[in-house]
């Protein structure tokens, strides 16, 4: 990579101040040498009982060490280039991840080289929570730390609004459903419940997810709960629409990890299933609505070991594919970055902040969302998905950053 810092380029009218965008995601090992480092990346300092990590590690061998992850993330990253060409929208997008290469803070190296200084960040978490906000925000200032004491220029980095409720997020898990529905037995589709299924979390940062004032006691589960169940109720009444049948419908967990005294919300998915074939249920459809793409937690936790669960109880069972690289999500992240955009422009008083800015003046962009919650916040504020242990975190009212 050149060291050589090429003048800032002038940013892309439409996406206007931003000059990047940049595409934040987890990470996965791409073989059986990278499986241990790759879990000790994700887990420095975390606590996870060493039985859980040969055990995660076991489901990555399973797959000769491979994640699934990093080649949804180049197909995404593809379908957002596409998207973005297509509608003359010119900024470039970069892609770096927590825990394994391209990591972060060498994408971000890359991004500044290349004279980026106003970066709009993608996560590939559509929800609020530690683990999948604030952590993130977290590496942003880790990586920006380290491009100071690199004496490197520091971009302003900012971070898209949560987009679980957005209909380019939605509508392509509904249409999933429906796909996954029609892979039933005939006989067992009208009566099969639907089992919206997310990643499980300690209650307590359920408790304390999205801002201070959605913040709940009790396990309740907070913003992170909150919008999943508005997701999940979304796609259930949309599903009741199009087949005329009333399916009952439960949220449930999935991938639980940490010690076992400390409560995570539940229930598991396979103790769901086992309770609906207790219950008579004919059948289910496993609904991950809680991961952007088919990760390791949908092949291993759904597609392996809840498919067996199903198998075992002889309960029919079918997944609902995940949204991944579909072209309205790719549709749905140009809205959303030229929504952001238009927001920033209107805050700095750009005259033609938004479009259909006209002799009537700049106007708000629309903010699109489904559901009962509404848009949610562009700037995480103050207090948002605390850390156990504080820390700084970058892209939110609490970044010592600008
Ligand atoms: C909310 C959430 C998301 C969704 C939001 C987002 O997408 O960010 C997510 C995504 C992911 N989690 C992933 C993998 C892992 N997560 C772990 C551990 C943990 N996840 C947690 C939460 C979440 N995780 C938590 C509270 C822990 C425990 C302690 C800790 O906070 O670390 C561990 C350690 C072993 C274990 O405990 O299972 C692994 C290996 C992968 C990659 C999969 C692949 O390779 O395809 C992805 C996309
Ligand atoms: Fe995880």
């Amino acid at each position: 990579m050149s060291a050589q810092h090429s003048p800032a380029p002038r940013p892309a009218a439409q996406g206007a101040p931003y000059d990047a965008l940049l595409l934040l995601s987890f990470g996965g090992p791409e073989g059986p040498d990278d499986v241990v480092p790759f879990l000790e990346n994700v887990t420095r300092g975390r606590g996870i009982p060493r039985e859980r990590l040969k055990e995660v590690g076991r489901h990555y061998y399973l797959f000769d060490g491979v994640s699934p992850i990093n080649a949804q993330n180049r197909e995404l990253l593809a379908a957002i280039r596409k998207d973005f060409a297509e509608h003359g929208v010119e900024l470039p997008v970069y892609w770096g991840n927590r825990n394994w290469a391209p990591y972060l803070t060498d994408t971000l190296r890359e991004m500044v080289a290349d004279g980026h200084r106003r970066i709009l960040t993608l996560t590939t978490s559509a929800y609020a929570s530690y683990s999948g906000c604030r952590q993130y925000r977290e590496n942003l200032a880790d990586a920006l730390a380290a491009l100071e004491a690199e004496g490197l220029p520091l971009p302003r980095v900012d971070k898209l609004r949560h987009y679980f409720n957005h209909p380019g997020f939605v509508r392509p898990m509904v249409d999933a459903t429906l796909a996954a529905l029609a892979e039933l037995p005939a006989e067992v589709r009208d009566g099969a419940h639907l089992a919206f299924t997310t990643h499980s979390i300690p209650t307590a940062a359920a408790d304390t997810s999205g801002p201070v004032e959605a913040h709940t006691e009790d396990g309740r589960g907070g913003a992170y709960v909150a919008q999943h169940l508005d997701v999940a109720r979304l796609i259930a009444d949309a599903v009741r629409e199009e087949t005329g049948a009333e399916r009952p419908w439960r949220l449930v967990y999935q991938s639980r990890s940490g010690a076992p005294h400390i409560p995570w919300l539940e229930p598991d998915i396979c103790d769901h299933l086992e309770e609906l074939h207790g219950a008579g249920v004919p059948g289910a459809v496993m609904v991950p609505i809680g991961f952007v793409s088919d990760h390791m937690e949908v092949r291993y936790d759904l597609d392996t070991e809840a498919a067996a669960k199903a198998a075992e109880l002889g309960l029919p069972v079918a997944r609902a594919a995940t949204v991944g690289a579909d072209p309205r999500f790719a549709a749905a992240v140009r809205e959303l970055v030229l929504e952001r955009a238009a927001t920033e422009r209107l805050a700095a008083g750009d005259a033609d902040a938004a479009p259909g800015a006209g002799e009537t003046g700049p106007t708000a962009p629309r903010r699109c969302a489904l559901g009962s919650l509404g848009p949610s916040h562009d700037v995480c504020p103050v207090g948002c998905c605390p850390a156990r242990t504080p820390r700084p975190a970058a892209a939110g009212a609490d970044s010592p950053y600008a």
